[in-house]
């Protein structure tokens, strides 16, 4: 069985060797969607019962992993030096800084690997996360799957 709970944020970026628009400080109303996999949980009187897991507690662990932290931040590719050395000037600003440039595919990769190890089989039905569906707009998204 597959669930997916969906969270909104909005952050800045650029793509600094953009050869369009990109490049210029930008930022988007992201969208992310956590699909989760395992069996329905049959436990009698248990909270969960009928669920893989509750979207409460999908929502949950996705805001204190990564939600809370890009939500109003600038994300900014270590290698862009000149927009790393101007935020770095503002006291206080929430900048996430990425190894690799932040676009929909690198964010959805990014997204994978900070959360895979958060959602953890704790019901024994096999919970494994699945995919992250990261979009940028409501018309351009990147994938994430399990390999
Ligand atoms: N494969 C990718 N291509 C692009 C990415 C990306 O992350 N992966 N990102 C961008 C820019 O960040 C840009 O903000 C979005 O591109 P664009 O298609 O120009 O978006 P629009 O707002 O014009 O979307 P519409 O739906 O066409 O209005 C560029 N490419
Ligand atoms: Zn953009």
């Amino acid at each position: 069985m597959l669930i997916t709970r969906r969270l909104e944020f909005d952050a800045g970026h650029r793509i600094p060797n953009h050869n369009s628009q990109c490049r210029h400080l930008h930022g988007h109303r992201y969208a992310i969607e956590i699909t989760l996999s395992g069996e329905i949980i049959k436990t009698e009187g248990q909270s969960e019962q009928g669920m893989v897991m509750d979207f409460s507690d999908v929502k949950r662990i996705a805001q204190e992993k990564l939600v809370n932290v890009w939500d109003h931040a600038f994300l900014v590719y270590r290698g862009d030096k000149q927009v790393c050395d101007f935020l770095a000037t503002m006291p206080d600003h929430k900048t996430v800084v990425f190894d690799v440039v932040p676009t929909a595919e690198n964010l959805a990769q990014t997204a994978f690997e900070l959360l895979d190890p958060a959602y953890q089989d704790s019901y024994g039905n096999h919970l494994k996360l699945e995919r992250i569906r990261l979009f940028e707009t409501p018309n351009n998204w990147a994938d994430c799957v399990r390999s």
